[in-house]
């Protein structure tokens, strides 16, 4: 099974989460391919299964600059033989905008036909232990989806 993680990151944040993301991967018995943004094209990902999709949110809810291409590119893309989550680091002190770029990517997947095969999830900044099980679920929920 091929499995994907593509993240960017400003302050670390979202690293964190990648991190957690590949560790229950791991225990899961399965392994991860990390990636960022701005080095990842589309066709690199044909052989996925599964594709994690981990944007901070900037400025007013927007998605991070070095995902917008791919962003765009998702536009034109057919992803209906994947199965994907969208994870992301945000701060509930920007109320409305809170983790806005984890609801326009998992729209912008889900438009490309890819299966959202568990909820995406906001991450107030870093992971803590309390956050542990939540990574728990959601790899479960995407490996079954693909199993
Ligand atoms: C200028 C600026 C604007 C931000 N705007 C938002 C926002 O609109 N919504 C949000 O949830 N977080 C916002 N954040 C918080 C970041 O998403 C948060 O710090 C995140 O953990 C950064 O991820 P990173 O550490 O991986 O770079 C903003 C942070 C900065 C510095």
């Amino acid at each position: 099974m091929q499995i994907d993680i593509i993240y960017t990151t400003i302050t670390g944040n979202s690293e964190t989460i990648v991190t957690a993301l590949d560790d229950e991967f791991f225990k899961q018995g399965y392994e991860a391919d990390i990636h960022e943004f701005e080095e990842t094209e589309l066709s690199d990902l044909n052989k996925s299964d599964i594709v994690v999709i981990v944007p901070y949110t900037y400025d007013k809810g927007t998605v991070p600059d070095e995902s917008m291409d791919f962003f765009d590119d998702l536009n034109t893309a057919d992803w209906s033989n994947k199965v994907c989550g969208v994870i992301g680091s945000g701060d509930k002190f920007y109320g409305k905008d809170y983790g806005k770029a984890v609801e326009k990517f998992a729209d912008q997947v889900k438009k490309a036909g890819a299966n959202l095969a568990t909820a995406p999830v906001k991450i107030q900044l870093a992971i803590d232990d309390d956050d542990l099980p939540t990574i728990h679920k959601f790899v479960s929920e995407l490996l079954a989806a693909k199993n």
